[in-house]
């Protein structure tokens, strides 16, 4: 993390030299136990640089669920679960008692009242229209459309422009910029162009990247800390504030503008025409009689509203295809196998079956998922209970705990997935009968399970493998040997130093 402030870093470092100092052994025994005063945090500092595979060792050692004890009233104790029993429980059948909670709210501040971090009737206003527009037929034709539009005006240009220059470009930041521009468009009507050779720095993008960074931190750092750092404007909470300042005012422009269109056009309030239709213009016509507690003539509302399907769209599906490549140009076999697929399957490489036919593409499916699996964009889930509760596991939590449910951790785990848990293997999700083999949602969780799974599901999966098909039946990628490929700690699962690969076309196309 390049951003770590001068306050964030005399902390890091006064843990480190307390426990090194009192505590000067074995540093496996003791990397999570409860000191008095600081709780685990020392163990959890030493093991930062790697707290990903670290917290996967740590479940597989606990049977699934433990308890993290933060220092001593800073309020950041923690139940970490990875547990299928307790995920199904928490998120499905006892649904009404877990929810995002105050301190969500909290924490999450920029998010304002968007579905992200909303509870119960504005939850459920905000997910009927939600599910409602994202399902429209209109909006499909939209993403489909706006889809192709980016991959032949932005991504291919680029590529071509790769290979005739022999070009090293990082993926990642490729793709980050493929889904903001297609993410954006289908959120506002514009299009920001950010996916160009130049690389243009888009302000609204960085903002995402800030706020991303600073919502981590704000997980591991205690309350009154980051709420000091906020009073005074330092370190992250100072990148958090002007994020927060660029939502509002680029969201104001888009808000008016589209106001503006839909009042020249003429087109009556609550009278969507569904076709073509963006998310903003669709969410300004809302009928608030079908959607009481939603305030389309607000703003704020519509600036929320901006942010959480930009969130929601930009980086899970660009942390999604940055790993899945990854995972490709370590198991070429599985390259292999995908073009064999495309071309049994007769999708040609340009014209509108295309995206009909990707249903037909199992295997592509079934490699998606376990790239997700073993990466799943979202890295955690917190949760909070409404009244005090005991777990399947057996684990007590409290009214108003707070229950992180880590998603990085429960793709590895073999009493999840089996010894072979760690293995890239698109065929474990090929049923007998060839077809996709059903895996449940509280076991494969990168799309959430129970009354809050992400609607943008099959939306997400057919803009990637659009995306995927395009790239594999016209590129070779050869990822740039020696790099270091690691995850970024985040809210996203993204890689630290990017994907820098070379481009060649392939012969056949
Ligand atoms: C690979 C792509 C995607 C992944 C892995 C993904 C994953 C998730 C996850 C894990 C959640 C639950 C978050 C939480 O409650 O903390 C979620 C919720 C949501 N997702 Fe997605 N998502 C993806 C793409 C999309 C897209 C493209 C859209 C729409 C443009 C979308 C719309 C939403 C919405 C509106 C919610 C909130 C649902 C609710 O709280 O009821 N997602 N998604």
């Amino acid at each position: 993390m390049a951003s770590i402030s001068l306050l964030d870093v005399s902390i890091a470092i006064i843990c480190l030299v307390l426990f090194r100092c009192l505590f000067f052994k074995k540093r496996k025994d003791h990397a999570f136990r409860s000191w008095p005063v600081l709780g685990m945090i020392p163990g959890f500092l030493l093991e930062l640089h790697r707290i990903y595979d670290f917290g996967v060792e740590i479940f597989e050692t606990a049977d699934l669920t433990f308890l993290f004890t933060g220092p001593w009233f800073t309020g950041m104790d923690m139940l970490f679960t990875v547990d299928p029993a307790n995920i199904h429980y928490i998120l499905s059948s006892n649904f009404s008692n877990y929810t995002k909670g105050a301190d969500f709210k909290e924490v999450f501040d920029v998010f304002g009242e968007m579905i992200f971090s909303s509870d119960a009737e504005l939850w459920k206003n905000q997910r009927k229209a939600a599910q409602y527009m994202l399902n429209h037929q209109g909006f499909q034709k939209l993403s489909m459309s706006t889809t192709r539009r980016k991959l032949y005006d932005g991504l291919v240009p680029l590529f071509d422009q790769c290979c005739e220059e022999e070009k090293v470009v990082d993926l990642q930041e490729v793709f980050k910029r493929f889904t903001f521009d297609t993410t954006f468009f289908l959120v506002t009507g514009c299009d920001p162009k950010s996916l160009s050779i130049e690389m243009p720095e888009v302000e609204y993008a960085k903002a995402l990247d800030d706020l991303g960074e600073g919502i981590f931190y704000r997980h591991i750092k205690p309350k009154f800390l980051w709420k000091l750092q906020n009073l005074f404007g330092l370190g992250q909470e100072k990148r958090m504030t002007e994020a927060d300042a660029t939502f509002d005012r680029v969201s104001a422009k888009y808000i008016s503008a589209k106001r503006e269109e839909i009042r020249s056009k003429g087109i009556d309030h609550h009278q969507s025409d569904g076709e073509s239709e963006d998310l903003l213009s669709s969410h300004i016509k809302l009928d608030t009689t079908k959607y009481e507690l939603l305030k389309p003539s607000e703003d704020k509302f519509l600036r929320d509203t901006i942010l959480a399907f930009n969130l929601a769209g930009r980086d899970t599906m660009a942390s999604a295809l940055s790993w899945f490549l990854w995972l490709l140009s370590q198991n070429p076999q599985v390259v292999t196998k995908i073009r064999k697929e495309i071309i049994d399957k007769s999708i040609s490489k340009t014209g509108s079956n295309v995206l009909e036919n990707l249903d037909k593409l199992v295997y592509l499916h079934a490699a998606l998922y376990e790239s997700m699996r073993l990466y799943p964009p979202v890295v955690f889930q917190r949760k909070s209970p409404i009244k005090a509760d005991l777990l399947p596991s057996g684990h007590k939590v409290d009214a108003n705990s707070v229950i992180i449910i880590y998603l990085y951790g429960l793709g590895r785990m073999t009493a999840v997935w089996g010894e072979d848990a760690t293995e890239f293997k698109p065929e474990r999700w090929i049923s007998g009968t060839g077809g996709l083999r059903h895996s449940p949602s509280f076991k494969f969780l990168s799309f959430n399970a129970g009354p809050r799974t992400c609607p943008g599901k099959q939306l997400a999966m057919t803009l990637m493998k659009t995306v995927v098909v395009e790239i594999l039946q016209n590129y070779d990628i050869k990822v740039i040997k020696g790099q270091k490929i690691e995850p970024e700690s985040g809210l996203m699962l993204h890689m630290k130093h990017g994907l820098r690969v070379t481009i060649t076309k392939r012969c056949s196309a």
